[in-house]
């Protein structure tokens, strides 16, 4: 009750005893903390922060606009209510390599788990979409190791985009994946990889884990996790997903409204006062209000 009762220490050591494991971990990405909590409530190993949604949720495109604190901040708002590992987007880190390094520490500050920091020019693109550049090896290299040397939890777990694979083609992206992993990331995030071979051909090209982005009307196909797994994918976001699907909802209910005049039958699609209020723990807070505010305790006695 009124947050999470697990720290972050204990979530970033978890989240890394899972990933010396084998399985798959699925991280669908939480649009705002009570999505976050229906995430854990399904049994996922994790929770991520899309910054493509923290975005739009602003009503900004995808683009670097968003400021490094407005990125902490809501991630220490998901991840104060959930006991599960929260895996965010940094973008491109909002900077030079300093700058990097100063966003591992907020993070860690922020209670997260673990970031990704990307080798795209600022501003950055959706990693789906045409257009987007990326930096040189150096360059990303030097973003990855500022990131690696500023944490201060050993747990804490940095991972390295690369872009590379929409730009340069699949065997630059080996390369760039390898320099990133040697400078120290913890795992790799291969970005709008064509098909499932190539998900194959990188992780075993790779020491370190990798991570597969399954993010809906991009370029690569929607691949199921037993898909993945097969593949040697260690870590699957779904960034968006919840909150197209929630939009999606909000949107054919509003247009339905104004015609109709009534939400009665779409009603049978929301999520129940009984289910929210299941969510947030209600109960929880009323029986903790009660016990503290007892007047029978001996202190209480005038
Ligand atoms: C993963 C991603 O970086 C995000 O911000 O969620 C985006 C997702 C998207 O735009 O669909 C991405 O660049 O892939
Ligand atoms: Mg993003």
């Amino acid at each position: 009750m009124l947050h999470s009762s697990t720290t972050p220490s204990a979530k970033r050591a978890a989240f890394r005893q899972a990933l010396a494991g084998t399985d798959l971990l699925r991280f669908p990405g939480a649009f705002n903390p009570l999505s976050g909590r229906l995430v854990q409530r399904h049994g996922f190993e994790g929770v991520y922060v899309s910054g493509a949604v923290l975005s739009a949720d602003l009503g900004l495109p995808d683009v670097g606009l968003t400021t490094l604190t407005e990125v902490a901040g809501r991630s220490a708002q998901i991840a104060r209510v959930t006991d599960l590992p929260v895996l965010v987007d940094a973008d491109t880190g909002f900077g030079e390599p300093l700058n990097v390094a100063r966003t591992v520490q907020v993070m860690e500050d922020a209670g997260v788990a673990g970031l990704h920091v990307e080798d795209q020019v600022n501003p950055k693109r959706c990693g789906h979409l045409e257009g987007k550049q990326v930096v040189d090896e150096t360059t990303a290299v030097r973003r990855v190791r500022a990131a690696v040397d500023a944490r201060r939890d050993p747990d804490f777990l940095v991972v390295a985009r690369t872009d590379v694979r929409g730009v340069e083609g699949f065997e630059a992206t080996v390369r760039r994946a390898k320099a990133v992993a040697d400078a120290g990331a913890d795992v790799v995030f291969a970005e709008a990889m064509a098909d499932l071979g190539e998900f194959e051909a990188i992780c075993s090209a790779l020491d370190v884990p990798v991570l597969a982005n399954m993010t809906e009307f991009g370029r690569s196909d929607l691949f199921t996790h037993e898909q993945l797994r097969e593949a040697g994918v260690r870590i699957v976001i779904h960034p968006v997903s919840l909150l197209r699907l929630a939009m999606g909802a909000a949107d054919r209910a509003l247009g339905g409204l104004k015609d109709a005049g009534t939400l009665e039958p779409v009603v049978g699609q929301m999520q129940t006062r009984a289910e929210l209020y299941d969510l947030v723990d209600y109960a929880g807070y009323g029986e903790f209000d009660s016990s503290v505010y007892d007047f029978s305790l001996e202190g209480n006695r005038g």
